[in-house]
């Protein structure tokens, strides 16, 4: 379970803060996907990055199960940088906007070098990398490099790649921006069924609701405030009658 719990996160601006996220709480349960929709500058990113721990909250506590994983740096139970960076590698999947694929290595050298860091054996991450890459039907071109494959092959290979080491939750950022509607489509289904099969609670960030298919779990940001949710949801804001920004 992933829990997003009174989230703020302010950036400074000039003479005041700018809050980006406003006291938003959103749990994701294992096996189950969530979409942040909203307007550019409403918050989604800011959110993913928050819950990914690359990004510290203002206030408010992200956790993966009981765990508190991301905290204000004056937090009783905040984790070091270096925890941060260790649990980022064992417990969390990230795909950015842009698959961010190392251009010298191939498909399926991509997906070794996260088991590589992370220790495990050359030949147990080979078998790993290469089932990765034939659930998300690349396995015809596990041997290419980036500048060799398309932007929904890219794609996928950096789905596949956050896949790498099993993690609890996978934060994926809008991953159907360059790409057409239909390929936009399978890359979202290809997302919910590895989060059904790995067990991950995912959350989706995206601007394009058109591209959700079977995503129902739909949490709508205005001005860093959740104003809206649809089906299997808990988020939930402060009240609406404050004012949105600092
Ligand atoms: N590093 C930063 N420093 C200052 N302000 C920031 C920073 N990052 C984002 N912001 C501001 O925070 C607000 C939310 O931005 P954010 O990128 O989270 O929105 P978004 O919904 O992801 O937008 P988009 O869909 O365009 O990517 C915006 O007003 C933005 O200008």
């Amino acid at each position: 379970m992933l829990t997003l719990d009174h989230i703020t996160l302010t950036y400074p601006d000039g003479d005041h803060d700018l809050t980006a996220v406003d006291d938003v709480s959103l749990t994701v349960s294992p096996g189950t996907a969530t979409a942040i929709l909203g307007p550019s500058g409403s918050g989604k990113s800011s959110l993913l990055a928050v819950a990914s721990t690359l990004t510290r909250p203002t206030k408010g506590l992200v956790r993966i199960g009981a765990d508190v994983v991301n905290a204000p740096a004056d937090h009783p139970e905040a984790t070091s940088d270096a925890a941060s960076a260790r649990l980022r590698r064992e417990r969390i999947g990230i795909v950015f906007q842009q698959p961010q694929l190392i251009d010298s290595l191939t498909a399926v050298e991509q997906l070794e070098l996260v088991a590589h860091l992370r220790g495990n054996r050359p030949r147990s991450a080979r078998t790993r990398a290469m089932d990765l890459l034939d659930a998300v039907g690349m396995a015809p071109w596990a041997s290419k490099r980036p500048a060799q494959l398309s932007g929904g092959q890219r794609q996928r290979t950096a789905i596949a790649r956050a896949m790498m080491n099993s993690p609890e939750v996978l934060l994926v950022d809008e991953p159907t921006s360059a790409l057409d509607h239909d390929r936009g489509l399978q890359i979202i289904e290809l997302i919910t069924a590895l989060t059904r099969e790995s067990g991950a609670a995912t959350i989706i960030v995206t601007h394009d609701e058109a591209t959700l298919g079977s995503i129902t779990d739909r949490v709508h940001l205005v001005d860093g405030r959740i104003s809206a949710r649809t089906a299997g949801t808990t988020g939930t804001s402060a009240p609406a009658a404050q004012p949105a920004r600092a």
